[in-house]
């Protein structure tokens, strides 16, 4: 079997590395690679699609009183569900999306050790990541990934460029544009989903829009190469986000799925459209009330796939607490206080993110306190 030998100091206990070109051949995975019989996906039976409400942003701004409220209750009713929905009419130009898969595509087909100029290294949520054959032993996702930290605070007007340059080199001026220009406009999304969710919850509309003004948010390219067993391994195992907000843009391929009434069903791409999915963190500004769903992205045999993530985030050292509203006392608060910046380390340095990270983290919390 071919694999690739790592010789860079990091993995030096660890000597597999994922190499899409090589290992998109083989047809014996790597046991790494192989998921427990019970996490595996039976892609013989097709997942049935999710139902999932389309959200007509553009008729939810127009302000007209029967668009608002229909909108908001389908929010409502999804979020209170499975936490899934599709947005269409997002003022987000298609033009911008199409280059930043322009881009994306350049980036990944780059030889691996052009990509490892941005290595992530151990602890740090950003840079590049083939699998993650430093961070993990065992459940491997077959994916690479490229994240990038996006701050809205007016300090750090160009900071996913500046990124980019600084870690790839001059040549990559168009890729940091793009993705600077990207990032910024999924920010501006996201605060617009923000009014939203708040007037579906029945609150002051602005309140969230405001808590995540000065957001300090994470952006992630995806990379799933074909493989030979699709049965026996998982591009993204199941989870929910840790996040806040997913704003999830996927190529015509397919492979999202959530996991909605003890079954796995797909959600279709939709190329003028966006998935966007309730992370953890707003579960917990909502006091329970909107759903972090577990899902997963599965792979195939033939047709490589991207997607392109952002991941709504606070400011790292916000509170996050429900607004009183929320809040009943009958219901109290249904977790504890936490900054992102806590959650945060707490995926990257003490627990792998699947679909208890939100309950293992309010545990540790409660553990540190009394220690
Ligand atoms: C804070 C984060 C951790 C992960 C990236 C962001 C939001 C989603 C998390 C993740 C995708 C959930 C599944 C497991 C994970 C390890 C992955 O497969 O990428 C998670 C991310 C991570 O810790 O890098
Ligand atoms: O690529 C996808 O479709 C989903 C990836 C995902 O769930 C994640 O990165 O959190
Ligand atoms: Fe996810």
């Amino acid at each position: 079997m071919a694999y690739a030998i790592d010789t860079s100091p990091l993995k030096s206990n660890n000597p597999l590395v994922f190499d899409a070109s090589i290992f998109q051949k083989e047809t014996n995975l790597p046991s790494q690679f192989v998921w427990p019989d019970h996490e595996q996906p039976h892609l013989e039976q097709p997942s049935p699609p999710l139902e999932v409400p389309p959200i007509d942003l553009n008729a939810f701004f127009s302000g007209e009183p029967l668009s608002v409220s229909n909108t908001t209750r389908l929010v409502n009713s999804a979020c209170q569900q499975h936490g899934f929905f599709q947005v269409f009419n997002h003022g987000v130009d298609l033009s911008l999306i199409n280059e930043a898969h322009k881009m994306m595509n350049l980036f990944f087909q780059l030889p691996l050790v052009e990509k490892q100029k941005a290595q992530r290294k151990f602890g740090e949520y950003c840079g590049y990541a083939s699998s993650f054959t430093n961070r993990f032993s065992s459940k491997l996702p077959w994916k690479e990934t490229f994240s990038f930290r996006y701050s809205a605070h007016p300090n750090c007007s160009n900071i996913v460029q500046d990124y980019i340059l600084s870690v790839m080199g001059e040549d990559y001026s168009d890729f940091g544009r793009i993705c600077q220009e990207y990032s910024e406009a999924m920010s501006k999304l996201s605060l617009d989903i923000m009014e939203l969710l708040g007037m579906s919850l029945g609150i002051e509309r602005s309140h969230f829009s405001d808590f995540f003004k000065d957001n300090d948010s994470i952006v992630r390219l995806n990379y799933y190469p074909p493989c030979q067993k699709p049965n026996q391994t998982l591009g993204t195992g199941p989870h929910c986000d840790p996040t806040s907000l997913t704003i999830l843009h996927q190529d015509n391929v397919g492979g999202l799925e959530v996991f909605v009434d003890e079954k796995w069903h797909s959600i279709a791409p939709c190329s003028e459209a966006f998935v966007v999915n309730i992370g953890d963190t707003f579960m917990a500004l909502s006091n329970g009330l909107y759903k972090s769903c577990l899902h997963r992205a599965v792979v195939n045999n033939h047709t490589p796939r991207r997607s392109l993530a952002f991941f709504l985030c606070p400011n790292m050292d916000k509170v996050v607490r429900p607004p009183k509203a929320l809040v009943s006392d009958d219901t109290q608060s249904m977790y504890p206080d936490f900054t992102w910046s806590s959650f945060l380390e707490f995926t990257q340095k003490h627990y792998r993110a699947d679909m208890r990270t939100l309950d293992a983290f309010a545990d540790w919390l409660q553990k540190q306190k009394k220690s």
